[in-house]
């Protein structure tokens, strides 16, 4: 990653050093930095679909892991989130004008890394990379656009989920086989179990919004309700025809969330069931992606990687 970073300009690269936690040191504290989930299921998927990571396995790799940074950095600036990983964000750091360069520059650097891989391939990976690149913008746009809907379904809300956060999971995936030897029914296994993790990340993601340790998450308590996402756990709960549910829904329409009333806004959501519900879906979800494991039927140890990735993906606390 950091040769990779370091082919940016200056100006640029330490705005990216800053965004790592590259630039006080070597200090690698559990919760400042990210977590390379991305990068490690390129790895274990290029191991299951045969032979070892090759050099175009690793700049996928790298790619993948810049193209969540680049969306990380403009989100941070999207939500107005200061703090991400107990540290400033670019935007609250360097400003709003520097995120967006900076952020595009990551997503440009993600393709050059790709085109000095073998050729022949490179084509390949880039369709794979970008067009996951482009469902994520439309899941960032629903999510938005969420914020001020009246009602989201379950249904509204795994379509945005599904770009979002899913397709680079899903492309993660898609790029290790692509680098590996898979066959088309074992790319597109493969593929289904990144898009079903994926959910099942961005449901954990969302308990741990409400749900979680500040502490340990590095994100300010109650962040998405203060602006009134509707992630699952909301979803779920006004969605639930209890009086809880209800009275959730009608307090978002209001708008009426301060940080005084958070406590007890939690206590709707968990209710109302949003908690139960969200955490039965990750379940459902996990158990899907599992099934697309034994169906890609590739390589034991690699397989073995992904279904502890995927354990670690959503038993977490950060
Ligand atoms: C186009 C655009 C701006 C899209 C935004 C998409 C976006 C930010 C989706 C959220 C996905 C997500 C759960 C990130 C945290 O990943 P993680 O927990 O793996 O992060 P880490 O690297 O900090 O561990």
């Amino acid at each position: 990653m950091r040769a990779a970073v370091a082919r940016l300009p200056d100006l640029l690269s330490k705005g990216a050093a800053f965004h790592f936690g590259w630039h006080d040191g070597e200090h690698n504290l559990s919760g400042v930095r990210g977590k390379m989930i991305r990068p490690a299921l390129v790895l274990s998927a290029a191991r299951l679909a045969g032979g070892e990571p090759t050099d175009d396995t690793l700049r996928a790799g790298v790619a993948v892991e810049l193209v969540h940074n680049f969306s990380l950095v403009h989100d941070d600036l999207v939500d107005e989130d200061r703090m991400r990983h107990r540290r400033p964000t670019v935007w609250a750091q360097f400003g709003s004008a520097y995120a967006v360069q900076l952020g595009d520059a990551m997503l440009a650097l993600a393709n050059l890394v790709l085109m000095r891989g073998a050729q022949g391939t490179t084509t390949e990976l880039c369709a794979e990379l970008n067009s996951a690149v482009m469902a994520l913008c439309v899941g960032q746009v629903l999510d938005v656009e969420f914020e001020t809907r009246p009602f989201v379904s379950t249904d509204d809300y795994l379509e945005m989920v599904t770009g979002k956060t899913a397709a680079l999971l899903s492309a993660s995936c898609g790029l290790g086989a692509l680098t590996g030897s898979s066959s088309p029914a074992q790319l597109s296994a493969l593929r289904q179990f990144g898009h079903h993790m994926g959910l099942a990340f961005q449901l954990t993601d969302d308990l741990l919004g409400i749900f979680g340790d500040p502490a340990v998450t590095g994100k300010p308590v109650g962040a998405d309700l203060l602006r009134y996402k509707k992630t699952m756990p909301v979803v779920a709960a006004t969605c639930s025809g209890s009086a809880a549910g209800d009275e959730l829904r009608e307090i978002y329409q209001r708008r009426a969330i301060t940080r005084d009333r958070l406590e007890g806004v939690i206590e709707l959501v968990a209710c109302a069931g949003g908690r139960e519900r969200t955490e039965a879906e990750a379940v459902k979800q996990y158990d899907l992606a599992l099934r697309c494991l034994d169906e890609a039927d590739g390589n034991a140890d690699a397989t073995a990687e992904l279904r502890d990735l995927a354990a670690l993906m959503i038993k977490r606390d950060r």
